[in-house]
């Protein structure tokens, strides 16, 4: 880990815009992001105390069932972004793209609680954001979602965890912000990160299984084979329900994540969501050395034709991520696997 250098998210921003002054209403609204994070990284402390943060409200545009904590940490960001240079806002917890400052230069995707299944049982839980310009088209409020995510100009996740941290890249490298609290202050702790290029951990929700398509099937048996199969190495497995606490973790110490699509009704692009999940964390992986695809394309490419469209997403160690593709375009060997394999794992070292 890199020496904890203690510099302050602000003085950090004010050094961005330095370098280039471009960024300055990136920066403002980061700022704005932050201090709201900082708020709901104080309900999120208190717990159950708070009251009951995953009481089941309404429904989302996504179809997820809305916990309190999803509407007042909704609210909290978007109360923060109408004090910053944001035109619209696309959030998971709004049907439509909500319009602030017309005239604004930014749009912001956020999805302003990630891990909501974990609220109600006291486990980590975040946000996520990605920040890039507004465009104007005559016909299409949208159209500003409506560009890859190679045109963020910033993208950022907090973990609500025993520590709130705030990690961050305006494309001059990904790295983590610690909360002091006594201060109320995010203190840089984790430099210009670089994710190993090679690391024997997956992260998947494993339960899926008999839903994945082949090459998936094929690429976490091989992982499960370890040293007995063709991968000749043990690999570990973690999945904590959060993608910002998976994220971080293999930001510090590598990995892969993968939450494919699947043949469940609805699933068939996966669960998470490409304008405020899977290219924010697309662009804070490749700041870092890592890459993210939708288990072939790389996800910066991608464009949304719907605010809430989902996609595919693998992301971490880049010989991970690669090995994944290979699954995909038939360079891995099917040698010792049955015509069935994977419908009854009949694979059995
Ligand atoms: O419950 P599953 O299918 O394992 O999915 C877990 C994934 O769903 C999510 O909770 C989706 O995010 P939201 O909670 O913001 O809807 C991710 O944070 C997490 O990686
Ligand atoms: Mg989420
Ligand atoms: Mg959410």
């Amino acid at each position: 880990m890199t020496k904890p250098t203690g510099t302050s998210l602000d003085a950090h921003l004010d050094a961005e815009v330095a370098r280039d002054p471009t960024l300055a209403d990136t920066a403002a609204t980061i700022r704005a992001l932050a201090a709201a994070a900082i708020d709901v990284s104080e309900t999120c402390g208190r717990g159950a105390l708070a009251g009951d943060m995953g009481a089941q409200g309404e429904h989302n545009s996504d179809g997820d069932v809305q916990k309190a904590l999803d509407v007042i940490a909704h609210k909290r960001f978007m109360q923060a972004l109408e004090q910053a240079p944001v035109a619209e806002v696309a959030s998971e917890e709004a049907e439509d793209v909500v319009v602030l400052d017309p005239g604004a230069p930014l749009a912001v995707a956020i999805d302003p609680l990630d891990g909501s299944s974990n609220i109600a049982v006291g486990m980590v839980v975040g946000t996520i954001f990605g920040i890039r310009p507004k465009v104007v088209a005559e016909n299409d409020p949208n159209a500003s979602f409506k560009t890859p995510g190679t045109t963020q100009t910033a993208a950022g996740f907090v973990v609500y965890g025993p520590a709130t941290t705030f990690v961050l890249t305006l494309g001059n490298g990904t790295r983590i912000f610690t909360l002091e609290r006594s201060e109320g202050v995010f203190r840089l702790t984790h430099d210009a990160l670089q994710v190993v290029p090679s690391a024997n951990e997956y992260a998947i929700n494993a339960s899926n299984a008999r839903h994945w398509d082949g090459p998936i099937k094929a690429f976490i048996e091989d992982c499960q084979r370890g040293t007995e199969g063709p991968r000749d190495r043990d690999f570990n497995m973690r999945w904590t329900a959060a993608l910002v606490a998976d994220a971080q973790r293999v930001l510090i110490r590598g990995g892969v994540f993968l939450y494919p699509g699947d043949s469940r009704k609805g699933y068939g692009q996966g669960r998470l969501r490409l304008l405020y999940e899977t290219a924010p964390m697309a662009f804070l992986m490749e700041q870092a050395g890592a890459a993210a695809t939708d288990g072939r394309t790389r996800v910066l490419d991608l464009v949304a034709a719907k605010i809430h469209e989902r996609s595919p997403l693998v992301f971490g160690s880049a010989e991970e991520v690669a090995t994944v593709a290979t699954y995909y375009d038939g360079r891995q060997p099917a040698a010792g696997r049955s015509p069935l394999f994977g419908q009854r794992g009949l694979i059995r070292s």
